[in-house]
């Protein structure tokens, strides 16, 4: 017992003694203690920053921080053990199995996500933790009764990405507030495997999403500041690379770099979510309406941009630009359309590594050796800082542009409404990455779905053919996909589907659309885990 912790879930008992021990709650209970108020007045500030734009206020870079990008002298930290060659990066769910084939993909480092491919079910956070304990000890194995799984000699280098700093962890509460997701998962992984990380020639790696102004930033490195000193470890052993996947954070890459210059290692081009932020932060902006989501590719004018000034920024300060995801993934049984969608993968990790990017993501084993065999050809050191991009000149009209080749269609429309129909049923019944159609499907690509419905409803944009698209249309096309879902997403449960129907109904009348259904949904989860503070059930 900790005095003010509680925990609101019928967990297994075994993760909850190895993991919900008292002396990791006991920390957990100082960091909320400590930098609870602060997260929470930067959540209003988001709001405020929101209620300027939608008034019309230009996003920009902001002023007051110009000496910091005008000032040439200062650098990021040099790169952490295992983190000076991370040309291929692969990315999944934490559960255990996949952990294991994650580690042993031959990719050069593994991002075990708590964010955008995990459901936040208790279960799913609290094993996630126990899962990658027992990897970062060896002491990991899993057998189907088919098939064992162990860990190979030299399993790839650990990264761990939190939750964002918008969502709660309602199955604790320290005082009766709900502690931070990011506080919860940073915090466990960091208690449990700090030390033995370092031990083991390593150290305690991060990536962190969703950040919207370099104030978070310096949020995160109190934490570790606050966080080394408590267990004892050196300052600046922890390693963070934020994801520059909201629109508002490009406009801060050189301040979010300063800020956790001795714990930063490097950017990271977060495509999906970027797409996502940049239809919601513009939403009383008439002009940034996109065409259907396979059309807004990383060339269009404002990706293309976004990616050059983020290499430009990270090479400047000495420091990792790391690219980003290509949805597609293995397509089994048909070996000509794998071929093709796999040269789409390599054609865009070609594209990355001529850019100038230090490394990749993929979302599948088997694409380790299509990323390998691009990165190894075209860059033949641990990385390219020395790429300076010193050409490149991007300015906030550049990053605004609205020019996207392409119209909506039928097709777009009916396939959003699919994939939102489907991903969310998949994200309230525990599962947070699902293949459709042969793409990954994962919190970020999903909820462009849900917000360009929004987008395309409230501007009454038209289809190729002519026709508006009107909620009545969006909402008929709902009651006729529905039913179909389960042809593309098998394991879909109905009470599920009809949350996610009701859900997405709801969300294309709305005047604006809600910032995150990971938010909005998440007493679904807490509630089937068994926590009922009273705050959860009139959130639904
Ligand atoms: C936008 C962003 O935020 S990107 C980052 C977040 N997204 C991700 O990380 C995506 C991760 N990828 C995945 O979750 C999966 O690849 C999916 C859900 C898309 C597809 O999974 P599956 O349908 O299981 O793929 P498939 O059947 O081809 O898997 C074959 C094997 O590869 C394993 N595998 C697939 N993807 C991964 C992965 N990312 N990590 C580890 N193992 C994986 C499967 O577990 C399976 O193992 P097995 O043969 O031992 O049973
Ligand atoms: O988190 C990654 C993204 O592309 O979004």
């Amino acid at each position: 017992m900790v005095s003010g912790v509680q925990i609101h879930s019928k967990l297994a008992e075994q993760a909850q003694a190895v993991i919900l021990t008292d002396d990791a709650l006991a920390f957990l209970a100082a960091l909320h203690r400590t930098f609870e108020s602060t997260r929470q007045s930067l959540l209003i500030a988001r709001e405020e920053a929101q209620r300027r734009w939608d008034s019309g206020a230009p996003f920009d870079f902001p002023p007051e921080t110009a000496h910091i990008r005008a000032e040439a002298s200062w650098q990021c930290a040099p790169p952490a053990p295992g983190l000076e060659d991370r040309r291929v990066e692969i990315t999944g769910p934490t559960d255990r199995k996949m952990v294991i084939n994650a580690l042993n993909s031959g990719a050069k480092t593994f991002m075990a996500d708590f964010e955008d491919s995990s459901s936040p079910t208790f279960s799913n956070m609290v094993s996630g933790q126990l899962n990658l304990r027992d990897a970062i000890r060896r002491e990991i194995d899993f057998d189907t009764g088919g098939k064992s799984y162990k860990l190979i000699e030299k399993p790839c280098v650990l990264i761990v990405r939190p939750r964002g700093w918008h969502l709660d962890e309602p199955r604790v509460t320290v005082d009766n507030a709900p502690i931070s997701g990011s506080l919860f998962d940073f915090g466990l992984y960091f208690y449990h495997n700090a030390k033995e990380l370092v031990k083991r020639g390593f150290g305690p790696y991060f990536y962190l999403p969703k950040m919207e102004h370099y104030l978070e930033a310096r949020l995160w490195n109190d934490v570790f500041n606050f966080s080394q000193s408590y267990i004892g470890l050196a300052h600046g052993i922890i390693r963070a690379t934020v994801l520059i996947e909201t629109l508002p954070a490009v406009f801060n890459m050189e301040e979010i770099l300063f800020e956790l210059r001795t714990h930063s290692s490097g950017l990271n081009c977060g495509r999906w979510d970027y797409i996502f932020s940049f239809i919601k932060k513009r939403r009383a902006d008439r002009s940034a309406v996109l065409p259907d989501r396979k059309d807004v590719t990383m060339t269009v004018p404002f990706m293309d941009s976004y990616v050059r000034l983020l290499i430009q920024t990270c090479h400047r300060r000495k420091v990792a630009a790391m690219g980003g995801m290509a949805a597609q993934i293995p397509i089994k049984n048909d070996p000509a359309a794998n071929d093709a969608v796999m040269e789409k993968v390599r054609l865009d990790k070609l594209r990355e590594v001529l850019a100038g990017h230090d490394g990749t993501w993929i979302a599948h084993p088997l694409i380790n050796k299509i990323a390998l065999a691009v990165f190894n050809e075209h860059m033949l050191g641990p990385n390219q800082y020395h790429v300076r991009r010193e050409d490149v000149k991007v300015a906030a009209v550049d990053l605004l542009n609205p020019r996207v080749p392409g119209t909506i269609t039928d097709e777009g429309v009916r396939s959003n409404i699919s994939t939102s129909l489907a991903y969310t049923s998949a994200w309230i019944g525990g599962n947070g990455c699902i293949p459709l159609n042969y793409l990954m499907e994962d919190a970020a690509t999903a909820e462009i779905t849900r917000v360009q419905l929004w987008q395309w409803v409230k501007y009454n944009s038209r289809l190729e053919s002519g026709q508006y698209i009107t909620a009545e249309y969006v909402e008929k096309l709902i009651d006729e996909l529905a039913p179909d879902v389960k042809k593309i997403y098998p394991g879909v449960k109905e009470d599920n589907l009809k949350i996610a129907v009701d859900y997405l109904k709801g969300q294309i009348k709305k005047e604006w659309p809600s910032e995150f259904l990971t938010s909005d949904l998440m007493p679904y989860l807490a509630i089937a885990d068994g926590a009922e503070p009273k705050w959860q059930k009139s959130a639904l």
